[in-house]
């Protein structure tokens, strides 16, 4: 698993120089989802691949941005599922962005995932991998230097809405305003990784991506973006749910299937809980 990390680390300062440097523009392609991808999505993706080929112990990979399954090592342990470049289109106002890695074994299922890290692209470039704990490390220097552990605390004060207000049902609204009645801040970027580390780090709060009237089964992706960090919300002690039941129990029938998703310490992804059971049909 070392070698994956490194590898991870390795593709992460070229992504970062990639980033500093590349074209933002859009390309003529669009992803399996449907996304139009931008130049900077498709140089990332082929960064992270040509790196992951030359690491004997990854069987395959698969992608946001390529519809199907690589096969690499046959005689590797390792799947890898990875969003490349999330929240892209934030690079060209000068956002933070990040790269979402799952490792699974045997199969790309929420039961076979053994480990996650993201990376984080802002003023400075943070690496978060979760193995039994997850542990932060910064770029200093070309180095990953180990800075702390992340733990969430029981309850927090941040809350992050995902999606269109218009597109929610009238309880997940409900829900949102309350949680606003009683204090929280509001800290939505837009992309996923600042959002979901910007909570880690402050020590809680809740991030949620609801299924909507324009899309039920939300926006974000099983393999690439909500297991990954359903299993490091866990292992930091939050939770990780899909309204009514653990994210890592949400059954993948397509690589690209998304599913509804809530991220946050333990008193908040309760509320969702409470709320889910009391109004969906
Ligand atoms: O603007 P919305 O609908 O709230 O969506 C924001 C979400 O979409 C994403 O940008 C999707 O990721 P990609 O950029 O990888 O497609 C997430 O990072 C983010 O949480
Ligand atoms: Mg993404
Ligand atoms: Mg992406």
């Amino acid at each position: 698993m070392t070698e994956i990390f490194d590898a991870i680390k390795k593709s992460a300062i070229d992504i970062k120089n990639l980033i500093e440097t590349g074209d933002t523009s859009k390309s003529s392609n669009e992803n399996s989802t449907g996304d139009t991808q931008l130049k900077l999505d498709i140089a990332s993706d082929e960064i992270i691949e040509a790196i992951f080929k030359n690491v004997s112990c990854i069987k395959a990979i698969v992608s946001e941005e390529q519809e199907k399954i690589v096969p690499l090592n046959e005689n590797g342990k390792y799947l890898i599922a990875y969003d490349p470049l999330d929240g892209s289109s934030l690079v060209d106002v000068n956002l933070s962005v990040g790269s979402i890695f799952g490792i699974y074994e045997k199969e790309f299922t929420a039961n076979n995932l053994v480990a996650a890290a993201y990376v984080v692209y802002g003023p400075r470039v943070e690496l978060v991998i979760a193995t039994e704990d997850v542990k932060m490390y910064r770029l200093i220097n070309n180095e990953f230097k180990f800075m702390q552990e992340l733990k969430l605390n029981e309850k927090g004060k941040l809350n992050a809405p995902g999606s269109t207000q218009n597109c929610w049902s009238s309880f997940h609204k409900q829900l949102i305003d309350d949680i606003f009645e009683d204090g929280y801040r509001l800290r939505y970027s837009g992309g996923m990784v600042p959002d979901l580390h910007q909570i880690l780090l402050k020590g809680g709060g809740l991030f949620s991506y609801p299924g909507t009237t324009d899309r039920p089964k939300g926006k974000l992706r099983q393999l690439f973006e909500v297991f990954p960090f359903a299993y490091i919300y866990e292992k930091a002690n939050g939770q990780a749910v899909d309204g009514f039941k653990r994210a890592l129990e949400v059954e993948t029938t397509h690589i690209h299937d998304t599913t509804p998703c809530f991220f946050g310490s333990n008193e908040e992804i309760n509320r969702v809980l409470k709320v889910y059971k009391e109004n969906a049909k």
